[in-house]
């Protein structure tokens, strides 16, 4: 039996603007990702009689909604593989947090079976079939840090310094739909360039309405302004803020109130997937 273990990584949005929308109701974005070191952990296993299992998963997310399990029937449908899996996923990025850990999942379950399965789909085979997915799938696919335009599928990718962040959970479930249609959200934002964000241009548009709507939020932010320039990654709930190294985060997150979560970890322009996979053998029939 074929075993492979592949890391799938949280992102960070380093802003993001709304610049339109598009006649579905979908909207059109500029962001910037970059991806993190820390990482949900996903097992493939293959099988032979052709079924899709998911042995071990997040608890509240059920089998056939996890995104994990629909990207292996997409992949499986798309290229008519007759082979299955057991999927065991460790969570450990907090979910409806902003930081793409169900997009994430799902595009490390699309690269580690296209391997597995030996289907040969190409990074941007597999991106177009993740977009089905998510919004954010894409990315992680391509899994190069990125300028994004479109819904977040336009990539250019960017090479960005190293760099750390303190990233805290509030233990608050934001629920990403609800955001996109609130009617308060600033949606015309003017086009900005990768220069101008350099230049200390950028801000996150759902931070406002977020920080009207879960006051908790409003305090985590408050609180790690403290300490760094704190903003919302995607429509939240967690939020970042910039450290000069691992040492000075562990430090911020000592005060860190015990109803919150919090972790340290370092901002990367290869996703920690991609780095995984460039050193797995060819597979030969
Ligand atoms: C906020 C971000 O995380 C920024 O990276 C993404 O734009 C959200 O990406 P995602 O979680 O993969 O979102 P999806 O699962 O594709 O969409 C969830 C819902 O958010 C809304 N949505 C999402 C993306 C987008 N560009 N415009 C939208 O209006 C839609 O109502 C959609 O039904
Ligand atoms: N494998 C999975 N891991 C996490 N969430 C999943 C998964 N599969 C499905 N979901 C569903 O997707 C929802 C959003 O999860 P996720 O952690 O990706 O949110 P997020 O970080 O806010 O995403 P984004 O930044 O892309 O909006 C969860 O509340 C859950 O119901």
């Amino acid at each position: 039996m074929q075993t492979l273990t592949l890391p799938a990584p949280a992102k960070l949005n380093l802003f993001l603007h709304i610049t339109g929308r598009r006649a579905d109701g979908y909207h059109l974005l500029q962001t910037l990702f970059v991806f993190l070191d820390f990482a949900d952990e996903i097992t493939l296993s293959v099988r032979s009689d052709g079924e899709i299992c998911r042995p071990q998963g997040a608890e509240d997310v059920p089998v056939d909604a996890d995104l994990t399990v629909r990207a292996a029937r997409l992949l499986q449908q798309a290229t008519g593989v007759r082979l299955g899996v057991d999927i065991h996923v460790l969570k450990r990025i907090p979910m409806g947090g902003g930081l793409g850990g169900g997009s994430s999942d799902a595009a490390t379950v699309l690269h580690g079976l296209n391997y597995l399965w030996q289907c040969d789909l190409s990074n941007d085979e597999l991106a177009a079939l993740g977009l089905c997915l998510g919004a954010d799938v894409p990315v992680f696919v391509q899994g190069h840090a990125a300028w994004a335009e479109g819904v977040g599928e336009q990539l250019t990718p960017v090479d960005l310094p190293e760099s750390w962040y303190v990233v805290i959970h509030p233990q608050v479930h934001v629920p990403t739909a609800e955001l996109f249609s609130a009617s308060d959200l600033t949606r015309n934002c003017p086009a900005i360039t990768l220069a101008t964000f350099h230049g200390g241009a950028g801000i996150n548009v759902f931070q406002a309405v977020v920080e009207k709507r879960y006051p908790e939020v409003a305090k985590a932010i408050s609180w790690l302004s403290g300490y760094s320039h704190a903003r919302l990654t995607g429509s939240g709930s967690c939020l970042f803020g910039s450290v000069s190294s691992r040492q000075e985060g562990e430090i911020i997150l000592q005060n860190l109130p015990v109803e919150w979560f919090g972790f340290v970890a370092k901002g990367v322009t290869i996703s920690p997937l991609q780095q995984k996979l460039v050193t797995l053998p060819t597979l030969y029939n």
